[in-house]
């Protein structure tokens, strides 16, 4: 049943033959620790990653490896609970296929979200943040080849702090790093990337950002600020931290995502 040769439209014809929607209003990406939101969803329905034809599993705690599909605000919704990594072997084609699908299913809206590292001493754990602009050290992430950045995420971060204010929640904005992990930084890797402009730092979001781009979705990325970054604080960075800071700040994260579908 399951193979790479599976294309975007053979899962979407898959997905439809189980329940799903032809289209959808929006698809969330959901980030480490971050797929409680999908306890928000009205009549939800899910597929496990494992069966799903060409879907790869997630190897990473905190993705359960499970599609949903469900409505909010009476608009449909697909959530991925569980993204793909390079870093755990998968190739950036193949990163992207969340973002392939929300095209088959002709989404209006893509949200991405993610845990990361504040390099910004402004920010603290627990910040919510939306990334107005990307840095990517490494060229070559690209799922596809010779495209340019031509999202312009700016009005974009505008209008979600906007909205996230009428519900009363602060937003930060600012400039999301990539880098390829797994391993943490090191503190002098941190300093250099504040000196280069980078808010947060983390390992996702950036290809699946720039496939969005490529696409025409419109898009935007939330970052949920799970721990400082290396030497930032003084504290031992270790993945449970992206655990404990996505169960405190769940409630707001499902509000702000919940917002953006139903405004944005
Ligand atoms: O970006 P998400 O998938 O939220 O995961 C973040 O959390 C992991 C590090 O603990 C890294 O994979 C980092 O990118
Ligand atoms: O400090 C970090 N660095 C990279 N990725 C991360 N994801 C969560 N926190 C971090």
């Amino acid at each position: 049943m399951k193979s790479n040769q599976v294309s975007t439209e053979q899962i979407h014809l898959f997905l439809t033959g189980h329940g799903f929607p032809e289209k959808v209003d929006s698809a969330v990406i959901l980030g480490s620790g971050l797929g409680d939101f999908t306890e928000n969803l009205d009549e939800p329905e899910s597929i496990p990653y494992s069966e799903i034809p060409g879907f790869p599993e997630t190897s990473v705690q905190g993705h359960t490896g499970e599609l949903f599909r469900g409505r909010l605000h009476g608009k449909e919704v697909i959530a991925f609970s569980g993204r793909f990594h390079h870093y755990e072997g998968h190739p950036f084609s193949r990163t992207v296929l969340p973002v392939h699908l929300a095209h088959v299913f002709e989404a209006e809206k893509l949200i991405i979200s993610n845990a990361a590292g504040a390099i910004n001493t402004r920010f603290s754990v627990g910040d919510l943040m939306v990334i107005d602009d990307i840095i990517r050290l490494f060229h070559g992430i690209a799922a596809s080849p010779s495209e340019p950045f031509r999202y312009n995420l700016y009005p974009v971060a505008d209008r979600v702090r906007a909205l996230a204010a009428e519900i009363g929640l602060e937003v930060q904005r600012g400039t999301y790093i990539y880098l390829k992990g797994p391993n943490y930084e090191s503190k002098a890797e941190i300093r250099a990337f504040r000196t280069l402009g980078a808010d947060v730092v983390g390992m996702s979001t950036a290809p699946e950002l720039s496939e969005a781009s490529r696409l025409g979705i419109r898009t935007t990325a939330i970052s949920l600020v799970t721990n400082m970054a290396a030497g930032v604080s003084a504290k031992k960075l270790d993945h449970s931290e992206v655990k404990e800071a996505a169960e405190a700040r769940k409630e707001d994260f499902a509000r702000l995502v919940s917002v953006l579908i139903e405004k944005l």
